[in-house]
């Protein structure tokens, strides 16, 4: 394997519980890192704007909450687990005048390092620990004595420690059960942008969608399409996920495997291959990063509207009715685990 992954025995939780963790941001990744730093021992403050909406859900948990620029004066290492268009002002206003030498700035995706918006100084440790899942199941996992694998990567190491303080934070939320692999903020920047917008995200939504338009626009039950194109997924893609795309093949009928070898490729074809290496450009030369700092310095309109396109797409309505009816598949998104 070309990759260094690293679990529990190869890092040292005391490092991080020896520090004083300054958490910005308690979203989706907040508080997940948050509570799981906590319960490994670490002691933790929130940093959160005076008027945000998750200083309730901090303090009901027990944490102590201060103001950005409060916490991270008081802290040794500063994770910036705001949204990405926010870190810029952030860091101006509230981080950069409570850095000094020795500190560590943390990040959870290095969009702010990558594109140049965030230019730290030269004698604090930047790092990042970036959890491969969303914050509510990277807490979920630490919960249940599991993990979600990491991305851990050194930006500047003016400490000489920097790595291992990464590795130390990633053992305190669960990320080394799971393995921590190395990586630098470029190559995880960039992966991780392409694989939310051509795959995993925008790609996918984009297959459900269009396959369920065109069942339901042929005349079939909106029901029908709904379990064939998105319920159905959940559980091929389980497969794949327990055993790669053979696992998948080995497990359906061999009239899916042959459907799936001839007709897949006619829907994924070079057309869809240019776009998604068109999209990669796009990301490597920071033609996206540009285009999405404008869109939210405008208000965010388009993505306003296409957010609520999407919201309204029919699919969103069909499936509302049927997961009323699976009682096993309604698991509330909660900001504990
Ligand atoms: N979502 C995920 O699972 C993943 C996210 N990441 C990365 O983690 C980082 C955080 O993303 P995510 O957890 O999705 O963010 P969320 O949108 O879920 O949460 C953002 C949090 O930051 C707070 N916030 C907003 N503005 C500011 C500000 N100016 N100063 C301080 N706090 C602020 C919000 O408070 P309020 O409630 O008031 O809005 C909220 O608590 C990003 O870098 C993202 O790319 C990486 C891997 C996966
Ligand atoms: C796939 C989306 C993601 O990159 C993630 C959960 O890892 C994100 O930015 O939320
Ligand atoms: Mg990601
Ligand atoms: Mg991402």
């Amino acid at each position: 394997m070309s990759v260094e992954v690293y679990y529990d025995d190869d890092a040292d939780l005391g490092l991080i519980q020896g520090r004083k963790v300054a958490v910005i941001g308690y979203g989706s990744q907040g508080h997940a890192h948050a509570l799981s730093l906590r319960d490994s021992g670490v002691d933790v403050v929130i940093g959160l704007p005076a008027g945000s909406k998750s200083r309730p859900k901090a303090e009901e948990q027990g944490l102590r909450v201060l103001t950005p620029a409060e916490a991270a004066a008081e802290a040794d290492v500063i994770m910036i687990l705001a949204p990405d268009t926010a870190q810029r002002g952030l860091y101006a206003e509230a981080i950069a005048p409570n850095l000094a030498p020795g500190k560590a700035l943390f990040f959870g995706h290095g969009f702010n390092i990558r594109y140049d918006l965030i230019k730290p100084p030269a004698d604090v440790d930047v790092a990042m620990v970036a959890p491969k899942g969303p914050g509510h199941l990277v807490r979920r996992q630490y919960v249940d004595g599991k993990g979600v694998p990491c991305l851990v990567a050194v930006e500047q190491d003016a400490s000489g420690t920097a790595f291992q303080l990464a590795l130390s934070y990633a053992k305190g939320i669960g990320g080394t059960r799971a393995g921590a692999i190395r990586t630098t903020f470029t190559e995880e920047t960039e992966t991780d942008l392409f694989g939310e917008q051509a795959v995993l995200c925008g790609g996918a939504a984009a297959l459900v969608q269009t396959g369920f338009e065109v069942l339901t626009e042929a005349g079939y039950a909106p029901e029908v399409a709904y379990f064939e194109c998105l319920h159905e997924l959940k559980l091929i893609v389980d497969l794949m996920y327990e055993g790669g795309i053979a696992r998948m093949r080995y497990s359906v009928s061999d009239t899916a495997e042959y459907g799936d070898l001839s007709r897949g490729p006619r829907v994924i074809d070079s057309r869809v291959k240019d776009e998604m290496r068109k999209i990669l450009g796009e990301i490597q030369s920071g033609e996206f990063a540009r285009e999405w700092v404008a869109e939210d310095e405008a208000g965010r309109p388009n993505f306003a509207k296409w957010r609520a396109e999407g919201a309204a797409h029919p699919i969103e309505e069909t499936g509302q009715k049927l997961r009323a009816m699976m009682s096993w598949v309604d698991r509330p998104i909660t900001e504990t685990a």
